[in-house]
């Protein structure tokens, strides 16, 4: 016996998590605080995934803040996409409080007083659930580590913290306020009391199975979620059908529970040592055949080592007296140790046990929704990256032709003003010269266009200022009519195909997208270009004076005005006037015919140059002496006969003259003067009315011009906008994919995390 029970220590203090030792009076202590518990594998098993949860929730609430970021109008996450990662948060925080709550469920079993209890304090190290003779539990007593490290205890349904001393009537069968068999009595007592408690362990004690008929019920609310199921069977007896049929039905409901199977009250066989093997040996036997055969949990030899003969209350009684506690019966029987060790072994493997399927059943479950929402929110976060990439390879792109196009319209619009500039000058340069040339033609045909005023001419004042005013308006509607009938259309034609060039050359650079909102702004104006000018022969007549007193033609004064005239006219020949560049061609009309000569007597050019010498000597002194001279002379020269007659030709055409000066006479003569100073007073505005054509052109073509010039400023704006919009968009899907890039790398990290996990945790645990 000594033999076997130094082996099992031995072995015990080699492979097991608790540290054991001998104490001088034959007992044996167990340090339960042992760190390398199995249950740490639980424990740490939910600390790491707790703390993978903790960045998943992070995780998933950066995820949605990014998805909202780039949601919405215009963007690029789908309101699918945006909702599934939403949910997740949500999911994420159930799985959270579910994993706080996990905990490592032991469920004992058997039937009336076989001493579950007993079991249950003995390994809690304390007296605290009710045990005794008879019928004791008479409902669900689950005891758990207290958050608080008070010990207390809840009713179910009710969040009243009792005082725990009260479980030993509340629990207790015989106390008189019973509760239901199917409630729930929570026993909250202090973690650092109890090792089992500390590693959240649950240890859930039940009425005896054979004093109920609603085995059924309680599985169903007991027994789904727990890790591991204890059978306390009495090994002064066999199992019993209606422990088995308990179990069977368990194995109905849970796919291969993990079941122990403790023959306790095995002290008993003290007293008949004889046959204690063989009565061990049938109990094992007996409870192989049923885990391995009946309910097919486990194999034989996995059987072996779930089944154990212990004292419970050996154990406890051990344990108390450990911790100084007072007990009622210190006597143990003959090989109390042995047993002792046994319940310490089924306590580490009952650990091992829980510890595994715990974090199986729990932990694999929560890694794999871990990896399913990091990876649903990753192919969401893809999908936005993917749109990101997408887009911001077509906005580069747009980007690029924006560019392209805004230098190609401001090289082109440099190269058309250029042009544009040069054509304008020269197109008012020809019409400088054009206005200029047809307005000294029609000058020149003023006098026609006097003469063809017909109104009765009158030489009194009154009358002939009235004439004077209605011709000055003749003058400038012929005058107006003809310039326009000759320029209008003409400049207009020559300004239109400028302008179409122009415009259409403009409309061409525009990029084709802008072009259907210019073309209303680019068409030329509808209305004919008319040449504006001003003749105003009021002012510009306004110094003319005409001379309708009679002059014979050939009288003295007529004859030397005549004569000085045409030496006026030769000195005015050779110096021409400074202020007007009229050609040559545009000479003024002569005012007057020239004066007719056959009816003068034949004369030698030097009788007639000493003739005009006296003749104008007389004239010039006005003396009478003059005239004899003259007289004389002529009577020495021709002879009085030739004389007489001359002067007889001279008086009738004297009187012819003067009979024929009426008022038609007179209005020729007055037309002649009016045409000869409108004439000289409009060539003084020649050059001033075609420069003022000209820039009235110039005007209209800047004009033009500087209108699509406003139409490609107002597009190349409107593209600089474009541009900085899709810079601006071009910088927000950077960032969006580099953020998505970063939470999609996040999410392989965890799905990485929860991978180490299950390679840590569970895929050595099966
Ligand atoms: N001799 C001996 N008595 C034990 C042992 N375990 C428990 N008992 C006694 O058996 C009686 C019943 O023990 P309980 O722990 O109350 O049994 P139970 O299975 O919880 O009973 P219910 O609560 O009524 O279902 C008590 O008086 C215990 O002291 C043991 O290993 N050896």
């Amino acid at each position: 016996m000594a033999a076997y029970v130094n082996r099992t220590i031995s072995m015990m203090a080699g492979d097991g998590p608790h540290n054991v030792s001998m104490l001088n009076n034959g007992s044996v202590r167990v340090n339960m605080q042992n760190v390398d518990s199995p249950l740490q594998i639980f424990v740490r098993a939910k600390k790491k995934i707790n703390d993978i949860f903790v960045e998943i929730d992070d995780y998933v609430k950066d995820a949605v803040t990014f998805m909202h970021a780039v949601s919405g109008e215009n963007g690029i996450a789908t309101p699918q996409d945006m909702g599934n990662v939403e949910s997740y948060v949500s999911k994420v925080e159930a799985i959270r409080e579910v994993l706080k709550r996990d905990h490592m469920k032991v469920a004992f079993f058997g039937r009336t007083s076989n001493g579950k209890s007993t079991v249950i304090n003995a390994m809690l190290h304390d007296k605290i659930l009710p045990s005794g003779i008879g019928h004791t539990t008479n409902c669900f007593l689950q005891v758990e580590g207290s958050d608080t490290n008070e010990a207390y205890m809840r009713t179910e349904g009710c969040e009243e913290k009792l005082n725990v001393q009260s479980v030993s009537q509340l629990g207790h069968a015989l106390c008189a306020t019973r509760l239901q068999e199917c409630s729930l009595v929570h026993v909250h007592w202090p973690r650092e009391l109890c090792a089992l408690l500390r590693d959240d362990v649950v240890l859930v004690d039940s009425p005896g199975v054979d004093v109920t008929p609603n085995l059924d019920t309680w599985i169903d609310k007991y027994c789904l979620d727990a890790d591991v199921f204890v059978l306390v069977a009495n090994a002064e007896s066999t199992l019993m059908v209606t422990e088995k049929n308990f179990f069977h039905k368990v194995s109905t409901k849970i796919s291969q529970p993990n079941i122990f199977i403790l023959n306790n009250r095995w002290d008993a066989s003290a007293s008949e040592p004889e046959y204690m093997e063989q009565v061990r040996t049938q109990h094992a036997n007996r409870c192989v055949d049923f885990l391995s055969r009946e309910l097919r949990v486990c194999s034989p030899k996995e059987a072996e080592e779930r089944i154990f003969f212990i004292s419970a209350k050996e154990a406890l009684l051990t344990r108390m007296r450990d911790r100084e506690k007072p007990v009622s019966s210190p006597i143990l029987a003959e090989g109390h140790q042995v047993r002792y060790f046994e319940f310490v072994d089924f306590e580490r493997k009952f650990e091992e046990c829980i510890s595994q399927s715990a974090v199986r059943t729990k932990f694999a479950q929560h890694s794999r929704r871990g990896k399913n929402i990091a990876g649903d929110v990753m192919a969401a976060l893809d999908r936005v990256y993917n749109i990101a990439t997408e887009q911001k390879a077509a906005k580069v792109e747009k980007q690029r032709i924006l560019h392209e196009q805004l230098s190609s319209i401001e090289e082109q619009l440099t190269t058309i003003t250029r042009q544009m500039k040069d054509k304008i000058n020269r197109m008012v340069e020809s019409v400088e010269h054009k206005v200029s040339l047809t307005l000294s033609q029609e000058i020149r045909r003023l006098s026609a266009l006097v003469d063809e005023y017909e109104s009765e001419f009158r030489p009194e004042r009154p009358a002939l200022e009235q004439y004077k005013r209605a011709l000055h308006r003749h003058v400038e509607a012929g005058l107006g009519s003809r310039l326009k009938k000759r320029l209008s259309s003409d400049i207009g034609n020559e300004m239109d195909v400028v302008q179409k060039e122009m415009a259409e050359r403009m409309y061409n650079i525009l990029p084709t997208n802008k072009r259907a909102a210019a073309a209303n702004y680019i068409i030329p104006h509808q209305q004919p270009f008319e040449v504006l000018y001003r003749l105003n022969c009021d002012n510009l007549c306004a110094d003319f004076n005409e001379d309708l007193s009679f002059r014979f033609s050939y009288g003295i004064t007529a004859l030397i005005q005549r004569f000085q005239g045409k030496n006026t006219n030769r000195i005015a020949l050779n110096n021409p006037p400074q202020y007007t560049q009229i050609p040559a061609s545009i000479t003024p009309v002569s005012a007057l015919p020239p004066a007719p000569r056959a009816a003068l007597p034949v004369l030698s050019a030097e009788e007639w140059g000493l003739l005009s010498k006296f003749a104008l000597g007389a004239l010039t002194s006005q003396g009478t002496m003059g005239g004899l001279l003259l007289s004389g002379l002529l009577l020495k020269t021709v002879g009085w006969r030739v004389l007489a007659v001359t002067g007889l030709a001279y008086g009738a055409l004297y009187a012819y003259e003067r009979l024929t000066w009426t008022a038609k006479a007179q209005e020729r003569v007055f037309k002649r003067q009016y045409v000869a100073h409108a004439g000289k007073k409009l060539r003084l505005i020649v050059d001033l009315t075609s420069a003022n054509c000209s820039h009235q052109v110039q005007q209209e073509l800047s004009t033009m011009f500087a209108r699509l010039c406003r139409l490609i400023d107002e597009a190349t704006t409107e593209m600089d906008a474009e541009l900085s919009g899709v810079r601006d968009a071009i910088k927000m899907l950077d960032d969006a994919s580099t953020s998505a890039k970063k939470l999609r790398n996040k999410a392989n990290y965890l799905s990485h995390e929860l991978e180490l996990f299950e390679e840590a945790f569970l895929k050595h645990n099966n």
